[in-house]
């Protein structure tokens, strides 16, 4: 069997002594994708900065196609193929989008003309500069900027909070086409369980840190009680 593209393996990480995550283990295969739920607070940032490395594993280890990188700074990571979408959309203010796009990009797939095609609206936008975007252009500014690194796996951190539903329609037609059409897998963050459920094939419920809950998202989405239980939410029948 293929070795999973990414695999925690009983990994505890936190901030100094602080322990935020312990006994995470997970495996997402190429083209997997995986929904991070959970409360305010529960660790899944934590998480994705684990993976990306930026915080380092104080227990068990950290797997990319097979290969330990637990102790792998996190630039590396990104080379190998670890495409980070930060939560604070930290795209450059006063370099235009094609700029902001062109500035960190490597060779493969995705080019100027594949995002523009992905996101039409950039491409409108192409000469304006980062700070004159909305927050629904900056975020897939954000997304976009990431793919032109050729990722095989896109960690999101709560890509739709704070935008319009028309907008978040927008953002998750282009997710959906990068995951089911180029095979990139993903690792959703969302305080949005019901759009993040839609997106992903697989959902892990976080709750204080551990892992409280697994399902296939199709599942879960029809599981209330489980919603409601570590969510607090309740979803239309
Ligand atoms: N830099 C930091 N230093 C110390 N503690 C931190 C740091 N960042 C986060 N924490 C703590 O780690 C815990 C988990 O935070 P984290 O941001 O991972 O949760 P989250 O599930 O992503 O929450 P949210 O949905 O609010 O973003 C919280 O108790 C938080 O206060």
């Amino acid at each position: 069997m293929a070795e999973p593209l990414l695999e925690f393996r009983d990994v505890r990480s936190g901030y100094g002594e602080a322990v935020v995550l312990d006994g995470i283990s997970f495996a997402l295969p190429a083209n997997g994708s995986l929904a991070l739920l959970g409360r305010n607070g529960v660790g899944k940032t934590t998480l994705l900065l684990t993976a990306m490395g930026f915080v380092s594993v104080a227990r068990g280890s950290i797997h990319w196609r097979g290969q330990d990188i637990s102790r792998l700074a996190p630039h590396k990571r990104a080379r190998l193929g670890l495409g980070w979408v930060a939560q604070e959309r930290d795209i450059f203010p006063s370099l235009s989008v094609e700029e902001n796009l062109t500035v960190i990009a490597r060779p493969g797939r995705w080019n100027l003309t594949a995002i523009y095609a992905l996101f039409p609206r950039l491409a409108d936008r192409r000469a304006n500069m980062g700070n004159q975007l909305s927050g629904g252009e900056q975020q897939m500014l954000a997304i976009a900027r990431t793919l032109m690194t050729n990722p095989s796996v896109l960690l999101l951190d709560e890509p739709f909070e704070g935008l319009a539903p028309i907008i978040v329609e927008e953002l998750t037609g282009a997710v959906r086409q990068m995951a089911a059409d180029e095979g990139i897998a993903l690792v959703l963050v969302e305080q949005h369980a019901e759009v993040a459920l839609r997106l992903t094939q697989d959902a892990i419920i976080l709750e204080r840190g551990m892992i409280a809950h697994r399902a296939k998202s199709a599942d879960l989405l029809r599981d209330n009680a489980t919603l409601e239980r570590y969510l607090g939410l309740k979803l239309g029948a």
